[in-house]
């Protein structure tokens, strides 16, 4: 398996600047996932590290080795794109055996390897199916044995599953993880998918416009987003100006809310985690809200979303259990969580926010 280091690397079309001086570093045996909007350039850092593109500056190393003008065949990595693009007139062997033929393996040994694949991502026997007649799932496993099957040292998938629907994604990031670490494999893979990226990742990176927003591992990103912009692209919606005071609490929109221990003093963005959102103890006390809408989570979850319209400062999401969730135009009383509240960083984009 293999390391991978980005060192500034800067892509340019034209004056649209797609990557722009970024570092990465992802280590032997991890697996790391590149979530960001359309647009942020997750494909074309895949682009420049598969060598389908060079970098305009900036240098990409593999185990510490410079890729500056090594062909793409030569760099041993595995590709996977979205779309599969299995060959619709090869069987499923023919399909797992391309990349084995390209690097002249013996046929008996592409056959053993193929076998042995088949095995891997749960298709005994399927090696003379005809790719057409597979299911999306089948087809993916298949275009994952072929990415495979050369033992690259860094795997990097484009969006893999896609094109799938939600429950199957669902089920095969879980079995994509446990088959990484079972192979050790080396894996960048890039998606606008946070639930894929999370079920995946054994650390996230978060992009906006060519730059690194966030690093690290699932639960730090999204326990504390670090900016506006990371916090928003996770979903969160409980984010205004406030005012920090001393004492523990700020200043909102929505009243005074209370803030961990420690947040210095002085203007800010803040986030309210809708789990910090919850009725007041007290009767009499907290922030008077109706309910507007009240949604089931889904997902296996009994967790229920609720919008909570305060009258004045913006609609604020809150979480709870469906036994104690409360009917839509009922009013609550609103109380704040400070374990649930993050001061966001302003957007740099260098990931320091
Ligand atoms: N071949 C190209 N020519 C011109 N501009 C390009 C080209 N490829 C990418 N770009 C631009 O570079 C930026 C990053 O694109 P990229 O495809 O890497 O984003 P992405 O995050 O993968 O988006 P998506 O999720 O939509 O695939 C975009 O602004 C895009 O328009």
């Amino acid at each position: 398996m293999a390391s991978l280091r980005l060192e500034a690397v800067t892509v340019r079309f034209g004056d649209r600047t797609a990557l722009d001086a970024v570092d990465l570093d992802v280590a032997d045996h991890e697996i790391v996932c590149v979530l960001g909007p359309s647009g942020s350039g997750k494909s074309t850092l895949l682009r420049v590290v598969a060598g389908l593109r060079e970098p305009d500056a900036g240098r990409v190393l593999l185990d510490g080795r410079d890729q500056l003008g090594v062909a793409t065949h030569r760099r041993g990595v595995g590709l996977m794109f979205q779309d599969h693009q299995l060959f619709p007139t090869r069987d499923v062997g023919g399909n797992v055996a391309f990349g084995l033929r390209m690097h002249g393996t013996p046929p008996e040994e592409a056959e053993r390897r193929v076998a042995e694949l088949l095995d891997l991502v749960g298709l005994p026997g399927a090696r003379r199916r005809p790719v057409t007649a597979l299911s999306g799932g089948e087809q993916q496993r298949v275009a994952l044995a072929r990415a495979l099957a050369p033992r690259p040292g860094l795997l990097m998938l484009d969006e893999p599953l896609g094109q799938l629907d939600r429950s199957l994604r669902e089920r095969l990031v879980v079995e994509l993880r446990q088959l990484f670490r079972r192979l050790g494999t080396t894996v960048l893979a890039v998606t606008h998918d946070q639930g894929e990226a999370f079920a995946l990742a054994d650390r996230v990176v978060v992009m906006d416009r060519g730059r690194i927003a966030q690093t690290g591992s699932p639960v730090e990103v999204w326990q504390r987003p670090a900016s506006e912009f990371v916090a928003r692209f996770l979903g969160f919606t409980n984010i205004a100006p406030a005012t920090v005071r001393g004492g523990g609490t700020a200043d909102t929109p929505w009243g005074e809310v209370p803030v961990p221990p420690g947040t210095p003093p002085g203007p800010c963005t803040l986030l309210i985690r809708p789990a910090g959102v919850r009725q007041a103890d007290a009767p009499g006390r907290g922030l008077p809200c109706t309910v507007t809408a009240r949604t089931l989570r889904g997902g296996g979850s009994s967790e229920i979303s609720l919008l909570l319209d305060p009258g004045s400062g913006p609609v604020l999401e809150a979480s709870c259990p469906l036994r104690t969730a409360p009917e839509p135009g009922t009013t609550v009383a609103v109380a704040f969580d400070a374990g649930e509240v993050v001061v966001l960083g302003r957007d740099t984009g260098d990931g320091t926010a």
